[in-house]
C-alpha cells in the first residue's frame, strides 16, 4: 500500500515536471487564480465597512467610493473569473497535445512486441480516455482546486482578521459541509462515473451491430443482439436517475448546511451585536462569507475523490510512454541490395521459452525465387517478419548481402523490399494515394505506367471513378483479389531488390487468380522472391521450395526434385489436391 502510494506520488510529480514546460501559460493561470481568490474576498468586506462606517451613522458623503469599489471588486472577480477559465483550459490543451501526441509517436516507434498483449480499442483508449481524465482531473480539477484552497485561506483568514470567536463559530459547521460533500457528493461522483461508463457499453454495442452485421444475420442474432442493447439502455437510464437522485439530494444538503453555518452567524453575531461586541457591518460580512464555503469545499474534496482513477489513467500512459520495445532506425544506410539472404542459425521466440524458428539455415542467392510452404502456424510468417526486420532473430543472424541485418537500417532495408502482406489494408484516400505511398518520389504516370505493367489498370479504369475512388468506397467495391491487385502495383512502385509474397488464403475466381498470379510473377521478375504459399500451385515457378514444420526445415529442393521424392511437400501437395 505504501509503495503504491509512492509510486502514485512520483507518477504525479514526473506528470506535473513534465507539465511545467508550459511556465508561461500556467503563471497566467496562477496569476488569474489569485487574482480571482482575491476579488471574491473583497465585496463582504467592502459591505461591512458600507454598513458600519456609512450606512448606520447615516452619513453619504463618501459612500460613492464604497460602491464604486464594490463595483471594480465584481468585475475584477468577473475578469479574473473569466482568465482562469479560458487559460486553464489553454493550459490544458497544451499538456493534453504533449501526452497524445508523445503517445502516438511512441506507438508508431514501437516494436511489434509492444502491440502483442495490446488491444486496439486498448491503446485508442489510453490515447483518447485517459489523457482526457488527467487532462480533467489533474490539470483543471488541480488548478481549480487550489483556486478553492487559496479563497478558502484567504476567507478564513479574513474572518480571524475581522473577529476571532465570530469566525470559529462560523467553522463550526465546516465538518458537517465536509461530510456532506464526502458522502454524498462521493456517491454522486461514483453514479456519474457508472454513466459514463454505461455510454462506452452503449456505444460498443452499436459498434459491434455494425462491424458484424453479416455473421448477425447469418446466425439470426437479430433478437439477442437487440435484448443486449436495451439491458444495457435500461442500465444506462438507472444510471442517469441514479445521479439525478444524488444530485437532487446533494446540493439542497449542501445549501442548507450552508444556510446553517448562516443561521449560527446570525443567532450568535446578532447577539454580539446587540451586546456591541463586534459592529453590524462585521456580522453582514460573515453571513457572505459563510456563503462562500461550499462551493471550494466541494471542489476539493470532489478533486480527492477523482484523484485515484486519474492516478490510474495517468499510470495506463506512463506505462506506454515507457515501453521499451521501440524500433531503432540506427545502422547503416542501404541504397540498393544485391538481394542475397542467408538465415545464419536462426532461432527465434515471440514469447520467452516458446520458440517458433528453431535453427534455420537458409540460402536465397540474388534474383532467386523460393517457396516456403508449411502447415498452418509452421513459422512461414515469422520468417517473412524475420526479412522485414519487424523482429530481430533471439539466436543467430539474418544476413542481406553478406551484412548482418543488426548492422542495417531498418528504414532503408525496408525501403528495398516490396511486401505484400496476407491481410492488405487500404489506408482513407483514394486508390492512386494508396499506391502512391509506396514511394514519395513516385509520380502518378508511375502509378499508371505500373499498373498497367500488372494488367492492374484496366480494372481500376473499371471503378466508379477510376485512380480517385476513394479506399473506404473501393473497400466495399474491391474483391480480395482486387485488393490484392492493388497491393502488388504498390509493391511494384518501389523497384525493391526483394520481394515478399505473403500469398492470401481465401481462394479467388480462376480469372481473378491468374491474373493476380500474372502480376505476381511479373513483380518477381530479377527480383529475389520469397513466396510465402498457401495455395501451392504457385510454388512451380519456384526455382527452391522450402517445407517447414514446427519452425525447422524439413524438407528443401526443386518442385520437380521435391514432387520425385514423394516426401512432406509432395504429402501436402498431394493433400491439397485433393481438397481441390
Ligand atoms: N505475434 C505473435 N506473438 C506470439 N506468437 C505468435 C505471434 N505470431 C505468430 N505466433 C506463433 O508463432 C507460430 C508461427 O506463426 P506463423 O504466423 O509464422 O505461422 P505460419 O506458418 O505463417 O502460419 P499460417 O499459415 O497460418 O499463416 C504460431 O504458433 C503462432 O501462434
Amino acid at each position: 500500500m505504501e509503495s503504491s502510494t509512492k509510486s502514485s506520488l512520483s507518477l504525479l510529480r514526473r506528470f506535473i515536471g513534465e507539465a511545467l514546460s508550459h511556465r508561461r501559460t500556467l503563471a497566467v493561470v496562477l496569476f488569474s487564480i489569485i487574482g480571482s481568490a482575491l476579488a471574491t474576498l473583497a465585496p463582504p468586506y467592502l459591505l461591512s465597512v458600507a454598513i458600519d462606517r456609512y450606512i448606520l451613522p447615516g452619513n453619504y458623503g463618501r459612500f460613492w467610493v464604497i460602491a464604486l469599489l464594490y463595483l471594480l471588486a465584481l468585475v475584477a472577480g468577473w475578469f479574473f473569473a473569466t482568465l482562469q477559465t479560458f487559460y486553464i483550459e489553454v493550459f490544458g490543451q497544451k499538456v493534453l497535445r504533449d501526452l497524445r501526441a508523445r503517445l502516438h509517436e511512441k506507438v508508431l516507434r514501437s516494436s511489434l512486441d509492444f502491440f502483442k498483449d495490446k488491444s486496439t480499442g486498448d491503446l485508442v483508449s489510453r490515447i483518447v480516455n485517459d489523457t482526457g481524465i488527467v487532462n480533467d482531473v489533474l490539470v483543471s480539477g488541480l488548478l481549480g482546486s487550489l483556486g478553492s484552497l487559496l479563497s478558502l485561506v484567504g476567507i478564513i483568514a479574513a474572518m480571524f482578521l475581522l473577529d476571532v470567536k465570530l469566525t470559529f463559530v462560523t467553522l463550526a459547521s465546516v465538518p458537517l459541509m465536509v461530510l456532506v460533500a464526502y458522502y454524498f457528493g462521493g456517491k454522486m461522483r461514483r453514479a456519474y462515473r457508472e454513466t459514463r461508463q454505461k455510454i462506452a457499453k452503449i456505444s460498443s454495442v452499436v459498434e459491434e451491430s455494425v462491424a458484424g452485421i453479416e455473421t448477425i444475420r447469418a446466425f439470426g442474432r437479430e433478437k439477442a443482439v437487440e435484448g443486449e442493447f436495451s439491458k444495457v439502455s435500461r442500465e444506462t437510464i438507472k444510471a442517469y436517475l441514479r445521479v439525478a437522485v444524488y444530485m437532487g439530494l446533494f446540493w439542497p444538503l449542501m445549501n442548507i448546511t450552508s444556510l446553517l453555518s448562516v443561521i449560527i452567524v446570525i443567532a450568535y453575531g446578532g447577539y454580539l451585536a446587540y451586546q456591541g461586541a463586534v459592529s453590524v457591518g462585521v456580522v453582514v460580512a460573515f453571513i457572505q462569507y459563510a456563503q462562500r464555503f461550499r462551493g471550494p469545499i466541494n471542489d476539493v474534496i470532489g478533486l480527492y475523490d477523482s484523484l485515484q482513477s486519474a492516478l490510474a489513467a495517468l499510470e495506463r500512459i506512463y506505462e506506454v510512454l515507457d515501453d521499451e520495445n521501440i524500433e531503432d532506425y540506427e545502422g547503416v544506410h542501404v541504397e540498393r541490395l544485391n538481394g542475397e539472404i542467408e538465415f545464419e542459425d536462426v532461432w527465434f521466440e515471440y514469447e520467452r521459452g516458446r520458440p517458433v524458428l528453431k535453427g534455420i539455415n537458409l540460402q536465397i542467392p540474388p534474383a532467386s525465387k523460393i517457396a516456403i510452404v508449411g502447415r498452418t502456424g509452421a513459422g512461414k510468417t515469422t520468417i517473412a517478419n524475420l526479412i522485414m526486420r519487424f523482429y530481430d532473430p533471439t539466436e543467430g543472424r539474418v544476413l542481406y548481402d553478406g551484412i548482418d541485418g543488426r548492422r542495417i537500417s531498418r528504414k532503408s532495408l525496408r525501403r528495398r523490399i516490396g511486401y505484400v502482406p496476407q491481410e492488405i489494408y487500404l489506408f482513407p484516400g483514394t486508390i492512386m494515394e494508396n499506391i502512391l505511398m509506396a514511394n514519395p518520389d513516385a509520380s502518378e504516370e508511375d502509378v499508371i505506367r505500373v499498373c498497367k505493367e500488372l494488367g492492374v489498370h484496366e480494372f481500376i479504369m473499371r471503378l466508379p471513378r477510376g485512380y480517385e475512388t476513394s479506399a473506404g468506397e473501393a473497400g466495399k467495391l474491391l474483391s480480395v483479389g482486387e485488393r490484392q491487385l492493388i497491393s502488388l502495383a504498390r509493391a511494384l512502385l518501389k523497384d525493391p531488390d526483394i520481394v515478399i509474397l505473403d500469398e492470401a488464403l481465401s481462394s479467388v475466381d480462376p480469372k481473378t487468380e491468374r491474373q493476380v498470379q500474372d502480376a505476381m510473377l511479373k513483380l518477381m521478375e530479377g527480383r529475389t522472391s520469397i513466396i510465402i504459399a498457401h495455395r501451392l500451385g504457385i510454388t512451380r515457378f519456384a526455382d527452391k521450395i522450402v517445407v517447414v514444420e514446427d519452425g525447422r526445415i524439413i524438407e528443401e529442393g526443386s518442385p520437380e526434385e521435391l514432387l520425385k521424392k514423394k516426401g512432406h511437400f509432395y504429402k501436402l501437395y498431394a493433400s491439397q489436391m485433393g481438397e481441390a
